[in-house]
């Protein structure tokens, strides 16, 4: 097997069902997926189908109730303990008394990390983020996708190989989501990491993506897999290429299917 093609997140037969004071809600039912090295996996899908219960299953934020999910050959919680992903939410949730360095550095301190090795990484990150002379600031004195490129830069600063995002540009203006997504994808090029990645957005799913994942709720599953055959290299304009259109509709098709059984 190529390296490129070592599965890093393989998840076989993953059920869960959260126990309510409604009743039983399957937030999963049945989900098998390989995610490889390096790939650029999006989830994708309408309200409730397990996108965030799928990638807190992953992070070990949310146990299954059936089915097995390794990462790097670990159990879930052996790789969360492992500190194999960097986590992002979909707010920045920076502290707001920390300076953005300060908030880069709170888990490398909780981690051990020595004072020389925290600075050498919080400005490694911050240059990969374009954040480089925003250390000293504090985090009322950045924009929304500033803040939110600095929680990206938490996740990055303990150099897990695996990043889990969940709807990290949600809340943020087209221009700036847009700008956001092509520091994403250099960043991703930059340093070779394994993104899994949940939006509400064909586009920002087809632009960034090498693996388009589409759920359906009711029980969340996964209606449809969509291998992209877009090149790794992607500006802004591929947006307006036939093939683009093509995956997008792909994907669209594949959501109008997700829902035929409503
Ligand atoms: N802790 C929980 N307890 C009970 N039910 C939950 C819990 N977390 C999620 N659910 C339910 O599981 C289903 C899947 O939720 P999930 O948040 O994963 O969907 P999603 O696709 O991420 O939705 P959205 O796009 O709105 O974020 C929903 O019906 C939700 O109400």
């Amino acid at each position: 097997m190529k390296p490129a093609e070592k599965s890093v997140i393989t998840a076989n037969a993953i059920d869960l069902t959260f126990q309510t004071a409604d009743g039983p809600v399957h937030a999963l039912k049945g989900v098998d997926l390989a995610i490889n090295q390096g790939e650029f996996v999006s989830f994708i899908g309408p309200s409730g189908c397990g996108k965030t219960t799928f990638l807190r299953t992953i992070a070990a934020l949310e146990t299954p109730t059936g089915g097995t999910l390794t990462v790097n050959g670990m159990t879930a919680d052996e790789a969360r303990r492992a500190r194999a992903y960097g986590y992002v939410f979909q707010a920045p949730g920076l502290y707001s008394w920390r300076t953005i360095a300060g908030n880069i550095s709170l888990p490398l301190e909780i981690m051990g990390f020595s004072r020389s090795d925290r600075a050498e990484r919080i400005a490694r990150v911050l240059d990969l983020v374009e954040l480089s002379g925003f250390g000293g600031k504090f985090p009322w004195q950045l924009s929304g996708g500033m803040q939110q490129r600095a929680s990206i830069a938490r996740a990055l600063a303990f150099d897990a190989d695996i990043l889990l995002m969940d709807e990290p540009f949600g809340a943020l203006d087209e221009i700036v989501r847009d700008r956001l997504n092509e520091a994403l994808l250099e960043l991703w090029r930059k340093t070779g990491k394994t993104i899994g990645f949940v939006t509400h957005s064909i586009p920002e799913a087809v632009y960034l993506s090498t693996k388009i994942v589409v759920m359906s709720p009711r029980p969340g599953r996964i209606s449809k897999i969509i291998d992209s055959p877009l090149p790794r290299e992607r500006p802004l304009d591929i947006r307006d290429t036939p093939e683009f259109i093509r995956i997008a509709h792909e994907v669209r098709e594949g959501l109008r299917e997700g829902h035929g059984d409503d």
